[in-house]
């Protein structure tokens, strides 16, 4: 191999000179890399050192590139860095997948703190400037903005910490089909109370401003589709809490970290006490060695509605399925100051459910969704179906999922409503005879 005289010259210079620490602490590996590449062009050596020079050239050069890449990422580029716990992280995320972006990432999850995820988006772009970045951070906003008008946001929990569940778009109330009456009476409470002049009188006349509405009622009624419903309508989301699933010391972090202005509701609040009235029937009222009472207390749920962490601007909706066994204490008023029924389907309400499933909805998301008012057929048809449907026997959720078997046969569910019931019939005395 020839060697290039004047470049050689200069690479012993390099690894030779008194300046090669100095050299050496700019580009760690330098002088490494400029022996191996003098021994190269002196053409000193086989195939094999060749192939060492070489790997020993790209290892020596990794530090530099890093450096490089540092460097260039420093004075040559603007980052921004998002926290999942940041309400820009999920506009960014939802821009991200909307474009199917969230594979090209080459790193987007990060775990911090113990037992958790806690996520975070960096977006790197070319340029000191910061303008691009905003710009995106704004073009995001406005998109997600778009996304979410219609829709509610339902928070869960995982111990202690509220999770967001999902963004779902708000169901119109008018497809919770509830007895007219009740339904609009209770709507009408729900938006009173939230009137800004409700809010100066409270204020004035130095009462908290707060209201609690107890919904009880068979399962499947619709007290919880209710709920997620009117949160929608009110434009709020909606922070929701399974009684069972908690004990006083979560539920009271649940409390204390609730927004300002949202929905709480507490669902099967009958659970409340009961793990602890297991406790205290046990004899010597004794627990087993290790074992932790869990579960709400009464007392801890009432501390959670009165206390601090109660703020006000908050509609409180509790559920249950056995209002005979709440304490009268926990649904006093000032903790509950409106309770409403949900019951099973009488003849109105099944005739309803019928129209909805059967019928073409000609409104989607405004508040008088008509379902097939002018379609006598229908019409007939579901006075037909309800004449033949027990009346206040059976739930919503019972009618609407016989229905859902036949939503492309109104016909057949006509035919064969008698069979069903009667096999519901036969269901329940069965369980009956199980029971006795
Ligand atoms: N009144 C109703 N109008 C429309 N759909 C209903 C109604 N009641 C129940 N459903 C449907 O039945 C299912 C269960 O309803 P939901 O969970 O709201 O009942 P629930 O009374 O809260 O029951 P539970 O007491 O068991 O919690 C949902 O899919 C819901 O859409």
């Amino acid at each position: 191999m020839k060697t290039p005289t004047s470049a050689t010259s200069l690479l012993r210079q390099l690894v030779l000179s008194p300046q090669r620490s100095i050299l050496e602490s700019l580009i760690p590996g330098a002088t490494n890399m400029a022996t191996f590449a003098q021994q190269l062009l002196k053409g000193k050596g086989t195939t094999f050192t060749y192939l060492v020079y070489l790997i020993g050239i790209l290892t020596a050069t990794k530090p530099v590139a890093i450096n490089m890449t540092c460097w260039l990422q420093k004075y040559f580029t603007s980052t921004v860095h998002i926290q999942s716990s940041n309400e820009t992280y999920d506009m960014l995320a939802s821009w991200i997948t909307s474009r199917g972006l969230e594979n090209a990432a080459r790193s987007f999850l990060a775990k911090e703190g113990p037992g958790y995820y806690n996520e975070k988006i960096s977006v790197t772009c070319l340029g000191r400037s910061s303008v691009i970045l905003k710009d995106l951070l704004k073009e995001c906003q406005e998109e997600y903005l778009s996304h979410i008008e219609n829709s509610t946001t339902i928070f869960g929990h995982s111990g202690a910490q509220w999770k967001k569940e999902k963004a779902k778009r708000t169901r119109p109330l008018s497809t919770v089909i509830l007895r007219e009456n009740e339904k609009n009476s209770l709507i009408q409470d729900m938006k009173d109370f939230l009137e800004p002049q409700t809010r100066s009188w409270y204020s004035e006349h130095s009462i908290p401003y707060r209201r609690g509405y107890l919904l009880h009622g068979p399962p499947g009624t619709g007290k919880s589709s209710f709920s997620f419903s009117i949160a929608g309508e009110l434009g709020m989301n909606i922070y929701v809490v399974s009684i069972p699933s908690v004990d006083d010391e979560s539920l009271k972090t649940l409390f204390e970290e609730l927004p300002d202005t949202c929905v709480v509701l507490l669902e099967d609040i009958d659970a409340v006490g009961s793990v602890y009235c297991r406790e205290l029937e046990r004899p010597n009222n004794d627990l087993e060695p290790g074992k932790e009472k869990k579960g709400v207390t009464l007392s801890g749920l009432l501390n959670v509605l009165d206390g601090v962490a109660s703020q006000e601007d908050r509609v409180l909706i509790m559920t249950t399925n056995h209002i005979d066994k709440l304490d009268p204490a926990l649904i006093r008023p000032g903790r509950v100051d409106k309770k409403v029924k949900f019951q099973l389907a009488d003849r109105e309400v099944t005739m309803q459910i019928y129209k909805f499933i059967f019928g073409q909805p000609t409104e989607q998301s405004s508040k008088k969704t008509s379902h097939a008012k002018d379609d006598p057929s229908i019409e007939r048809q579901a006075i037909e179906f309800a004449r033949r449907v027990p009346e206040e026997q059976l739930s919503p959720a019972q009618i609407i999922s016989y229905l859902l078997q036949h939503r492309h046969m109104p016909r057949a569910a006509l035919t064969n409503v008698g069979k069903w019931v009667e096999a519901l019939r036969a269901e329940s005395d069965q369980h009956r005879n199980f029971l006795e």
